[in-house]
């Protein structure tokens, strides 16, 4: 696997290394040793797909407060998505400060997220499915979501947006709790 850290420190593009031959290829999309190795955290406490129908579908942005932050490992087995995470911790550099990176069944390509991020997609084809494996367990109660179309954030969704959960469409501004955040966020 190829490791390439993003400028959000601890967020990695994750490549597979095909092994080809005459039958199509192998590759190695999750290694307990090569994720340490990287200061990535290899726990699996869950493993979830989603299927979308339509593209310009969005799912996001979600995340789960301390003491339950989730890393994630998300990957586009069937179609393709634009993924973006916000980094959510307030110590950082890059507080607020947003990735977007296509996933598709083409490019194979995986999104390792830390904890204390939010994460969403967009699906670009009909039919998508998303793979992900995530840290921690689903803990609804301590749920959190930004809005997906928040000015603050600036988040560029390539198309428009065909289905969204009334959850998503509902999350407030961060205007509106950006100091719960922050101090729920905090370490
Ligand atoms: C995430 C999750 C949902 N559910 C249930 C709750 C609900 O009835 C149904 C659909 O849940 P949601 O609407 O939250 O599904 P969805 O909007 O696809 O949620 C996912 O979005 C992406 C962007 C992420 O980052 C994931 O971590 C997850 O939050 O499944 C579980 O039982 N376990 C889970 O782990």
């Amino acid at each position: 696997m190829i490791f390439t850290e993003t400028k959000l420190k601890g967020a990695f593009i994750i490549d597979i290394e095909r092994r080809e031959d005459s039958r199509g290829f192998f590759a190695r999309v999750f290694c307990q040793r090569e994720f340490e190795a990287h200061g990535l955290k290899p726990i699996i406490a869950q493993s979830n797909i989603a299927f979308n129908l339509r593209k310009g579908t969005l799912r996001g942005m979600h995340f789960q407060y301390p003491p339950a932050p989730e890393t994630k490992f998300v990957r586009c087995t069937r179609g393709s998505i634009l993924d973006i995470i916000v980094d959510l911790r307030p110590e950082s550099d890059t507080f607020l400060q947003h990735i977007a990176v296509e996933l598709s069944e083409d490019n194979h390509r995986g999104l390792y997220v830390p904890e204390r991020f939010g994460h969403g997609y967009q699906v670009l084809r009909d039919n998508t499915e998303t793979s992900y494996q995530v840290g921690e367990f689903y803990a609804p109660g301590v749920e959190g979501g930004l809005l997906y179309n928040d000015p603050r954030l600036n988040l560029d969704w390539p198309l428009p947006v065909s289905e969204i959960s009334d959850k998503d469409r509902d999350w407030k501004k961060l205007d509106e709790f950006e100091n719960e955040l922050i101090q729920r966020m905090g370490i």
